[in-house]
């Protein structure tokens, strides 16, 4: 009798197929294969094997094998059956996730090398009319060792050229001085500094690899070389064939952490992010599977790649929300990576300045260790922080005078200095003065965001956008305002105040080009006195020496919000900013402008310890029986209508009704209609993880069920970041 394998697919269905293998095959999980699937052919990864077939259903057999071995080993296929059952996400999904897009479309798993061309025969033969080939050639003539294809694009040509060029003999495949995969490439240039005495005791604290699994929280405030305690810890304790993995926020926004870990392990490291394109990301896929003994620094998907010899993790600024995916498989990068250590045996440290609420509340219950790091390396002291109230004071661009003059001073001392806005754009909502009209989104419950460099009001929520007007598109007035502050408008407020300093603007419309952050930030490299301003991508892991004065423009955003996390993520984004100031040799200053200088949070900010404030903040979570106290999962709908939307929460609120689970709901969502869907959600909130998971399984095989009205939409969010 022929043997049986269940077959996951890269669709979003709670449920595997079973096919026949063909005889002489062996199958093993994780391994890719090709099926017929309806009319059409489809890739699958093998589940399980030698199942029993269903009775009285003719299968089909799997048509071919994509390669002889598993593309998930059984660490890795284990770790995402887990997040597959932990996150209530379909388990098709989840594996293919781990897989490269080249991979899960089908191609072959083969390293794709990049196109080498080096320039032959004799340029002058070209006739004068083609002379943007003669270029071309002229200019690939400078590489002896060849150029890649790519990087000639790059410089303003084109594949057509190129071609033509290959086509006269002009131009040939030169071969590649690629990088080899011995591991004696990945000798270190150069060698590990020196820690501080606090650093150095700090380290010694991290765990060895042998002690198994280990996880350790290390506390190190703003500016006390975390980054440098990683490379040592790697240096010293990656063997020279291990793996290890440094998961990381944003690449694109710290192009210096990428490059310091360079400097040490050279070609040993390797990136991970959203702008690779599908070859790179083949290649670094290869590299991690055949166990390859790189350091691969990556954002929060890297978690999820094969690695075959993985030895150590590390999480940088763990705290940060964007670990968590927001969309399809909302997993927790942070939380899979400490999943994925215990799995292995192997050691984690999570590093963060302001340690997530869920990790300190696991080091303070034992089972994280923390290390605490409370000095800033080298020369720097940690930042004054201070209030300034605004109450009543004028404003220019957010800014009031006492800021403007601190400004002033600091690039007097041939300082730089950092302006802190939360919103991008020119200013959050365009109001008329004379009847009030404000202009609203037509697809979302929200206000438009006027965007004076572009002329033009954009949703922030949705994709819509539409020109600017001068006058007020209800009654006519000329009385038609921006009200209230975003980048732009806080960046031509500095340039007036500032005339011939650099005002350097960081935020998504101004990095939107892929690199563009490098070529931005190296105004502020130069350290030459200049006025950053930007939103949060400015408060992250950056390391601007010369930075000696943070003017935050309002704090209150967080302060009175529903979600119950805004208070931590509040401190968080303000003590990350304000840790860019001082870290070089000059002492620096924060000012954090608010209408609620008596708030006991901002009160607590100015003392800067962290740690009190989180003690604070878990008592008052579990006052609230909230998380990390608390399990919790969000079901959300959306749907042509709110009817709809909370018809079908009100069916998973029946289904939810069981000993033990708090239902919250169903209630509309803050953005109650986004993008014209009807959006409303159900909090479930337990004290039994357990039996929470169990119950939520049941509910969403129940849910796949049953049939909702078309165009309807629930999803499922375990542990989730936001609530609103
Ligand atoms: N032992 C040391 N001696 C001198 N300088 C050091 C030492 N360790 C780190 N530094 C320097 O101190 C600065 C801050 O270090 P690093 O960026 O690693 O801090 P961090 O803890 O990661 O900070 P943050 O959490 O704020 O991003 C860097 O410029 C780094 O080069
Ligand atoms: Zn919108």
């Amino acid at each position: 009798m022929p043997s049986t394998a269940r077959i996951a697919l890269n669709r979003p269905l709670r449920r595997l197929f079973d096919y026949i293998v063909p005889e002489g095959v062996t199958l093993t999980p994780g391994q890719r294969v090709k099926i017929p699937f309806g009319r059409q052919q489809a890739v699958g990864l093998v589940v399980e094997t030698e199942v029993a077939p269903p009775e009285g259903i003719s299968l089909k057999p799997v048509q071919s094998v994509l390669e002889k071995w598993s593309a998930l080993p059984s660490e890795t296929f284990q770790l995402l059956s887990w997040a597959s059952d932990y996150y209530q996400h379909p388990l098709g999904e989840c594996l293919f996730t781990a897989l490269p897009p080249a991979l899960r479309r089908g191609r072959p798993a083969l390293e794709k090398s990049e196109d080498w061309w080096q320039a032959c025969g004799n340029g002058a033969i070209l006739p004068a009319t083609a002379h943007k080939q003669k270029k071309l050639w002229d200019w690939v003539s400078q590489y002896d060792q060849g150029i890649k294809g790519s990087e000639i694009v790059k410089a303003g040509f084109t594949r057509a050229q190129l071609k033509a060029l290959h086509d006269k003999d002009l131009l040939k495949p030169a071969t590649t001085p690629g990088i080899s995969s011995q591991s004696q490439l990945y000798r270190a240039e150069v060698t590990a500094p020196t820690l501080s005495p606090a650093q150095t005791e700090a380290a010694c604290q991290l765990p060895s690899p042998d002690d198994g699994f280990n996880a350790s929280l290390l506390y190190g405030i703003t500016g006390s070389g975390k980054t440098e305690i990683y490379l040592h810890y790697l240096k010293k304790n990656l063997t020279a064939d291990g793996q290890a993995l440094v998961l990381v926020p944003e690449i694109n926004l710290t192009p210096q952490t990428v490059a310091r870990f360079k400097r040490y392990f050279g070609e040993r490291i390797l990136v991970w992010h959203s702008a690779l394109n599908d070859s790179e990301r083949l290649n670094v896929w290869l590299k991690v599977r055949n166990g390859e003994p790189i350091i691969l620094i990556g954002t929060r998907s890297a978690v999820l790649l094969p690695f075959k010899a993985l030895k150590t993790l590390i999480v940088d600024e763990e705290h940060d929300s964007s670990y968590k995916q927001g969309e399809g498989f909302r997993y927790s990068g942070r939380d899979v990576a400490v999943y994925r250590a215990h799995l292995n045996q192997c050691p984690i440290i999570l590093g963060s300045a302001t340690p997530s609420l869920e990790s300190y509340h696991n080091a303070l219950n034992g089972k994280y260790r923390l290390i605490r790091l409370e000095e800033r390396a080298g020369a720097a002291l940690p930042p004054s922080i201070s209030l300034l109230d605004i109450r009543s004071r004028p404003l220019e661009g957010g800014l009031s005078r006492p800021a403007l003059q601190a400004l002033q001073q600091t690039l007097d001392k041939g300082n730089q200095a950092l302006v802190f806005v939360n919103r991008r754009g020119f200013a959050p909502v365009m109001m008329c003065f004379d009847c009030g009209h404000m202009v609203e989104c037509p697809r979302c419950d929200t206000r438009l965001t006027y965007h004076r460099r572009d002329r033009a009001m954009r949703c922030h929520h949705c994709d819509y956008q539409t020109a600017a007007t001068e006058t007020c598109p209800k009654c006519k007035s000329q009385a038609f305002k921006p009200v209230g502050q975003g980048t732009e408008q806080t960046e031509d407020i500095l340039a007036a105040n500032f005339p011939t300093t650099p005002i350097v603007r960081v935020d998504r419309d101004s990095t939107q080009r892929k690199g563009s952050i490098q070529t931005i930030l190296q105004q502020v490299n130069t350290g030459e006195p200049c006025i950053l301003v930007g939103t949060q991508m400015l408060a992250k892991g950056h390391d601007f020496p010369n930075v000696t004065l943070v003017v935050v423009i309002n704090a209150d955003g967080g302060l009175f919000s529903v979600d119950f996390r805004a208070p931590e993520q509040l401190i968080q984004t303000l003590l990350q900013v304000s840790g860019r100031a001082g870290r070089g040799t000059k002492t620096g200053k924060v000012l954090v402008q608010t209408c609620h200088s008596d708030h006991p949070l901002l009160k607590a900010l100015c003392h800067g310890r962290y740690l009190s404030m989180a003690d604070q903040l878990l008592a008052e979570r579990e006052a609230g029986l909230f998380p990390p106290f608390r399990a919790m999962a969000i079901f959300r709908a959306e749907a042509d209508t709110m009817e709809q939307s909370l018809q079908i929460l009100d069916s998973i609120k029946r289904l939810a009704n069981a000993p033990g689970i708090e239902v919250w709901g169903p209630l509309p969502a803050l953005i109650a209609r986004r993008a014209d869907r009807h959006r409303a959600q159900l909090i479930l909130n337990t004290d039994r993880r357990k039996h929470l998971n169990s119950l939520l399984s049941r509910i969403c095989q129940t849910l796949e069920q049953q049939r909702i009205p078309k165009g309807a939409k629930w999803m499922i969010d375990v542990d989730p970041q936001e609530t609103g």
